[in-house]
Formats: C-alpha cells, sequence, structure tokens
C-alpha cells in the first residue's frame, strides 16, 4: 500500500524526536503539519515566516537528513503559514504569499558560482543595520561597521575583527556591513564565507585533480569586501591558513575591506600562527559585548511586532530580565511562546513565559537574572521563594525582598521599571529600596557581609 504524505511525514516526525529533547521537539516540530507530498515537493505549514527562519537555523542539519531519508535527496521543501493580524480575530486572513524552499543542495559554493560566473555575495538580506537594534553595549562596534560601509576603503579599521560570544549578533553586523556596501554599490565584489565553509573549498581545491588551488586562491584575492566568519574554525587547518595568509596579503596590500568575526579575541586564538595574528591586529579589533537590557528588550519588541504578535509588557520585561546571555536565546523563546499561543490558542501571559523560560533558563546555567537571583537571595535567607513575590511585609520578607531588588539592579544592571514589574512593585518603592540598601553598606558590617556572600552566590 502506498504511503500517504502524512505516513511520511509522521515518520520524519519519529526519527526527528528521537534525535531533540522533548522541549525542541513539542516547541519545533509539533506546530509543523504536512500539508501535500508532489513530484518531489513537500509542502509544511508551520506557524509564521519567522517560525521558518528559526526552524531552519536551528535544525536544518536534522530537518534536511530525515527528508533526504524519507522523501529522497530529490525532496524540495516549501512552507506554508498564515500571516498573523493584530486582531486575534481576524488571524488566518491572508495566506502567506511567499513560500521559501528550505532544503538546498549542501551550502552553495561561491568558489563554485564563480567559475559559472555568477558571482553571489552569499549575504542574508535579513542582516541590515535598519534590522539591527541599538544600545551602548554595540554601539560602538556598530558605528565603526557603519564607518567601513560608508568608505571601504578606510585604512584605520582594515581589518576589522570582531569577537563576542556566541549569539550576540557579529555574523549579523558584518553582513550588515556588506549589505550596505552592495546598496552603495551593487557591483562590489563583496563575500561572506563562514570560514568552516572556505576550509572545505580549500580541501576540495587540493584533492581535485589536477589541483584548483590556484584557482581558488585567485578566486579569493579577487574580492573587493572579504567577510569571513567564525575565523575561529580555521585552528588546527594549516593548509587553508597558508592559503589565507596569501589571500589576506594581498587583499591587504591593494586596500581591499577585510572583516573577521570570532568566538575570541586574537589573545585568545592559540592555535593561529603568529603570522596570521598580527595581521589580524593590523586594523581595529573590537568586541561586542553580551546584550544589555535595553538591547534586549528592544530585540524583543522588533521580533514581536515582526510575528504580529501581542505581548504584554509586562511579558517583555520579565522575558528581558531572564534571559540575558545572547539573542539567539531570546529569540528563541519569542518563538516558543508563539507557539505556544498559536498552536495551543494561549494567551501570552507572565506563567506562560515563566514555563517557555524555565526550559531556557536551564541552558544558560550561568547566566545571571532576575530568577536566578531571587532564588539564592531567598535561599540565603531561608525564605520560601513564593514569599519574596507575595504582598507580605514582615519584616525578614520585606529585607529580602529589598536585597532582590538591590542584586537585580547590581548584577543583572536591570532598570528600575523592570525590576519593579517583577515584583509587583512601584517604582518609588524599588528605588528607596535599593538606596536605602546603598547607603547602608559603608556603615553596617552585617549587611555588608550579606551582600558580600549574596555577591559570591550569585557570581558562582
Ligand atoms: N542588535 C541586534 N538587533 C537585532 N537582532 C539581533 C541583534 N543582535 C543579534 N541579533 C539576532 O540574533 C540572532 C543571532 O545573531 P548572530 O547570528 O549574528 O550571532 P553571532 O554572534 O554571530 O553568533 P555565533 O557566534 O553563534 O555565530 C540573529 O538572528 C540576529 O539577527
Amino acid at each position: 500500500m502506498n504511503k500517504t504524505h502524512i505516513d511520511m511525514w509522521d515518520e520524519c516526525l519519529s526519527i526527528i524526536k528521537d534525535n531533540i529533547s522533548p522541549e525542541q521537539y513539542d516547541a519545533w516540530f509539533k506546530p509543523i503539519t504536512s500539508v501535500s507530498y508532489k513530484d518531489h515537493v513537500l509542502r509544511l505549514m508551520v506557524p509564521t515566516r519567522f517560525f521558518a527562519e528559526q526552524l531552519e537555523e536551528r535544525y536544518m542539519k536534522i530537518l534536511a537528513a530525515t527528508l533526504f531519508r524519507i522523501y529522497g535527496r530529490d525532496v524540495q521543501l516549501y512552507y506554508d503559514f498564515f500571516q498573523i493580524g493584530s486582531d486575534p480575530d481576524t488571524l488566518i486572513t491572508q495566506q502567506a504569499s511567499k513560500e521559501s524552499p528550505a532544503v538546498k543542495p549542501g551550502n552553495r559554493n561561491p568558489f563554485q558560482n564563480n567559475i559559472v560566473s555568477d558571482f553571489d555575495s552569499q549575504l542574508n538580506p535579513k542582516y541590515t543595520f535598519e534590522n539591527y537594534c541599538g544600545s551602548n553595549c554595540n554601539k560602538i562596534a556598530r558605528s565603526i561597521s557603519e564607518a567601513i560601509a560608508t568608505d571601504s576603503h578606510c585604512k584605520t579599521f582594515n581589518p576589522l575583527f570582531l569577537f563576542g560570544n556566541t549569539g550576540v549578533g557579529k555574523t549579523h553586523l558584518i553582513q550588515a556591513i556588506g549589505i550596505r556596501i552592495k546598496e552603495r554599490n551593487p557591483n562590489a565584489r563583496v563575500l561572506y564565507v563562514p570560514a568552516r565553509l572556505l576550509e572545505s573549498q580549500y580541501v576540495a581545491a587540493v584533492a581535485a585533480k589536477p589541483s584548483r588551488i590556484n584557482e581558488f586562491i585567485n578566486f579569493y584575492q579577487s574580492i573587493e569586501v572579504l567577510i569571513i566568519d567564525d575565523i575561529q574554525d580555521l585552528m588546527h587547518k594549516p593548509g587553508t591558513q597558508n592559503a589565507f595568509f596569501h589571500i589576506f596579503n594581498h587583499l591587504h596590500q591593494n586596500q581591499r575591506q577585510i572583516i573577521l568575526s570570532s568566538d575570541c579575541a586574537p589573545a585568545d586564538l592559540k592555535e593561529m600562527p603568529e603570522r596570521l595574528l598580527s595581521r589580524f591586529k593590523w586594523g581595529m579589533t573590537c568586541q561586542l559585548e553580551a546584550p544589555d537590557y535595553e538591547l534586549r528588550r528592544s530585540v524583543l519588541e522588533q521580533r514581536a511586532a515582526q510575528d504580529g504578535l501581542k505581548i504584554p509588557t509586562e511579558v517583555l520585561d520579565y522575558i528581558a530580565a531572564n534571559i540575558t546571555s545572547s539573542i539567539r536565546e531570546l529569540e528563541g523563546v519569542v518563538v516558543s511562546l508563539l507557539a505556544y499561543a498559536t498552536v495551543l490558542n494561549r494567551e501570552i501571559t507572565i506563567d506562560l513565559a515563566q514555563s517557555v523560560l524555565a526550559n531556557a533558563v536551564k541552558v544558560q546555567k550561568k547566566s545571571i537574572n532576575f530568577d536566578m537571583i531571587a532564588q539564592r537571595v531567598s535561599e540565603f535567607y531561608g525564605i520560601e521563594l513564593d514569599q519574596i513575590f507575595s504582598k507580605s511585609r514582615k519584616r525578614e520578607i520585606s529585607d529580602a525582598r529589598q536585597m532582590v531588588m538591590f542584586m537585580a539592579k547590581r548584577h543583572a544592571k536591570m532598570p528600575i521599571t523592570a525590576i519593579g514589574t517583577c515584583l509587583s512593585r512601584k517604582h518609588a518603592t524599588v528605588h528607596h529600596a535599593c538606596h536605602s540598601i546603598e547607603e547602608r553598606i559603608p556603615i553596617d558590617s552585617a549587611l555588608r557581609e550579606d551582600v558580600e556572600k549574596i555577591d559570591a552566590l550569585i557570581r558562582n
């Protein structure tokens, strides 16, 4: 008996289910339904376009591998989704106009493209400066990037070496430079390439018979703005490092812009040869710091608006206060909320956000956020966590609550209003609590000792 498209999709789901956590499965695969499969074209219904993008970013490998296994290698995937209107009653008024083929036959290969003289910059059109939210923590990196985008022959910032932890926005920013340069000069040979792809192209060029290594180097030496992501992936790759050394020298001598991103500073790229490291430091080295509260809040608002998702202010405050280390995690939370809201038809409340965050926060054990601070303070004073959030005015409870406010300002750098939202207290109350602890620390040794101990609990 022939299998229906639903049977086939169910088979995919059971493979995927065995390979990811139940939380991931519930958030990302349960909301998907198979619409049809005909002439190698599989159509899946997903909640929104943003959901599809996030799904691809996170699960492209497992999704592609599973689809190839069940439907064969010719499968093409299209998404269907509805545009959510601003009024929930008018939901599902318009079928998504754009279907995006998802499973691409392997990575696009710019080096191959060039041979066919069809030059593709490999830039993701959504990574623009316009979509890049700003705050104090990324001000310098953003200004330098905009300066390069305006004057791509600028010697001072060549190369630009941008580093920072995972998910803080490096790829977005370096691609924004490329996009802006292309907007100003559509013919510019701008190329974005992840270091890992550079490495695999190099290996393929060396292995080809006859060798295509000269072609590889010539291609890269013809680029005007070369953007290499995750340069740390070239560690332990002496062959590619050597080829890149020649490419770098040629481009730099000819005043072509080189932009590099890395997950650590040049000094920490221990396995990279000195001759490359010293070149990385010739221009501008700049760190993209962990997102501060203001940035996290703006990205949340932006993502919610893009998805037509109404998230109440207190929920935005709550998420921004608790997901602190990466923008990618924040985006994940918005998508999970969206999945719950759409699929389970649930309103987005603090309770829902708390249960979505429970999983996300488990993953980022080390990050300091409001819930973690409240937990540490309540443990320190031996008070139930619920009491901290209660209306109780008992002395020991209100003291502990004041300490939570103070610590949230001190460690999570949360604004007074956001702390107030998390504890359902007024701005003036939080302001007074923080101020009074600050004033008493120098003169109250017992309090000072408590603060030091709680500081240590939070940091470790
Ligand atoms: N300032 C920002 N404004 C809007 N979106 C942002 C910002 N920073 C990051 N993002 C978004 O967060 C997601 C992760 O960012 P990105 O991939 O650039 O991080 P990354 O630092 O390169 O991470 P990795 O090192 O893991 O590759 C992307 O979807 C990006 O668009």
